[in-house]
């Protein structure tokens, strides 16, 4: 904490780096630049400031915040830059997840607040910072944000209620993200369970001004986008409107809602019977020339709804690869608060729990080969960019410590060690803690689509088995792509529906009013 405290105020007075050039941000960018700065430079006494810039898939949100956090850090002001998954973490210069940075607590309700206690330096650091920066803000639970407003209301000294009240203490907060993308999880939860969990049903977003961008600018800063359309819809638009909700959709079964969407014959692969192999080839161009290039890798991923397809996707590129498998077993135990444990361990033996499997967990088995990409499933250190959901290549394989090249973000590039660690899970469905001591990673040839957000690739296969299951994953799916040659859908479906056809979930009611609160103009005059 020490050290971190001191490398936020030392980032902050760095002077090597010119100014950012403002001209090239777009109008609304421009505009958004501007209200969130001058809120830092000239705060309006006993007011809040709290932003939400909110813009779809690629119009550039994490643009802006570097170019603002340099601008602000130039100015010698201390900004603290936080984002709610690990993989948008890595995006962003000095950023950590909000969970780590303030303390939110994991088990949380309406009351709870963050453990970050008045007086020391991590209260002091954020009464010092001069704006908050929070990137995907929406995929973490309202009751998060509501935590962090009431920590920093007692570590400012503001009333939590009352005329006083201001949200965050009065703090300059700019979050920001896409409520077409992923919402919270919220374990069992239905459509009105995960709508409610959102940022938008809390309290505070009666208080916030929203800034929107609507220019896509990952698309429209490539070529070769300006032949491609979609029912006279230019590829921008299209992906636009499967987020929207508006592709109109037909529906194949009884009783359940039309949205069914035909996926455009341009971006389909057709299903053959080893549709696994089929996708790997597309994706995987040229593999056994290029299978070592961390670039390759980089740029390209096949992406799926579920864990249980990563694995088949990355066990068959795994095998395609030249060389020795090196195999990493973890070490399992039990733990419970029962005072004669005997009874559960002789029901639950370890090999019982060698086979269990967790969302975000390491498997007890784990095959690896030098090359092979691998993805960090726990945050070890965000200050040399090891953060849940890093992408690594292989670079050496020992009994102690796996190394791998960073691939992506602000540490692209940089040769990390990484430790086996024991990791505690908790899972409502057995009677104990699992304590799994073993190296945080997976074979990342194929990420979840969960996983894959707010990353820009090259080339992504959507390899769809199933249909995805909640809101928003075929939009963040089709927006991960600077250009329509980039993307292949290879989609597998049951009970005689066409295979040009799957399901886009949208949750309209999670951003169709979005735009009434706040008073923003949103049209930039
Ligand atoms: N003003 C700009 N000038 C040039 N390139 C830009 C500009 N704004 C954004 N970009 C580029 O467009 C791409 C998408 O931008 P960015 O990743 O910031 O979007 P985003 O809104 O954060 O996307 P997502 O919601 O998917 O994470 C990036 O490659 C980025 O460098």
């Amino acid at each position: 904490m020490y050290s971190e405290f001191h490398l936020q105020r030392s980032a902050s007075l760095e002077s090597a780096s010119p100014l950012p050039n403002l001209s090239c941000l777009n109008e609304q960018q421009t505009a958004a630049f501007h209200l969130v700065v001058d809120s830092v430079i000239s705060p309006v006494p006993d007011a809040g400031h709290f932003y939400f810039l909110y813009g779809h898939g690629g119009t550039g949100k994490t643009f802006l915040y570097k170019t603002i956090l340099a601008h602000l850090k130039k100015l010698g002001k201390i900004v603290l830059v936080v984002a709610s998954s690990g993989i948008a973490a890595t995006l962003l210069p000095d950023a950590s997840t909000a969970h780590s940075r303030f303390k939110i607590p994991l088990e949380i309700d309406q009351a709870s607040s963050c453990n970050i206690k008045k007086g020391t330096q991590l209260a002091q650091l954020i009464l010092d910072a001069s704006l908050i920066i929070w990137d995907e803000a929406p995929m973490v639970h309202r009751l998060s944000f509501e935590a962090v407003d009431r920590a920093f209301c007692d570590i400012m000294n503001v009333p939590f209620t009352g005329i006083h009240y201001r949200p965050f203490g009065g703090k300059v907060m700019l979050l920001g993200g896409d409520f077409r993308q992923t919402l919270p999880i919220v374990a069992d939860a239905g459509r009105e369970e995960s709508v409610d969990a959102s940022l938008t049903c809390s309290y505070l977003w009666s208080t916030c001004t929203v800034l929107q961008l609507t220019e896509n600018m990952r698309i429209t800063t490539s070529a070769g986008n300006e032949s491609v359309t979609f029912n006279g819809m230019d590829f921008a638009t299209w992906t636009l409107a499967v987020g929207n909700g508006t592709v109109p959709g037909k529906c194949f079964h009884q009783n359940q809602p039309a949205d069914w969407i035909e996926i455009p014959e341009q971006l389909l692969i057709s299903a053959t019977e080893a549709p696994i192999q089929t996708m790997a080839s597309e994706i995987y161009t040229d593999f056994a020339a290029r299978f070592h290039s961390a670039a390759y890798l980089t740029e390209r991923s096949i992406i799926t709804p579920t864990n249980r397809n990563v694995t088949e996707i990355n066990s068959h590129m795994l095998a395609l690869v030249p060389g020795q498998v090196r195999t990493y077993f973890s070490s399992d135990t039990l733990h419970t608060d029962a005072v004669d444990p005997s009874w559960l361990e002789a029901e639950y033996p370890t090999e019982f729990l060698n086979g269990l499997s967790f969302n975000g967990c390491p498997e007890h088995q784990i095959d690896l080969k030098v090359f092979t990409p691998i993805m960090l499933l726990r945050n070890l250190n965000p200050e040399i960019g090891l953060c849940n959901g890093t992408r690594l290549m292989v670079v050496y394989l020992g009994h102690y410590v796996i190394k791998g090249v960073i691939m992506g973000g602000t540490f692209n590039g940089k040769t990390v060690a990484i430790p086996r660690i024991v990791l505690n899970i908790n899972d409502r469905r057995w009677p104990f803690v699992l304590k799994r001591r073993q190296f945080p990673v997976r074979l990342c040839y194929a990420m979840t689509i969960n996983k894959s957000q707010g990353q820009t690739l090259i080339s992504v296969g959507v390899y769809l088995p199933k249909p995805v299951f909640s809101h928003g994953q075929l939009y963040v799916a089709v927006s991960r792509v600077r250009s329509a040659n980039g993307l292949r859908f290879l989609i597998v479906n049951e009970d005689d529906i066409p295979a040009n056809y799957t399901r886009n979930i949208v949750y309209e009611e999670a951003f169709a009013d979005l735009q009434l609160s706040g008073d923003f103009d949103l049209n930039f005059p």
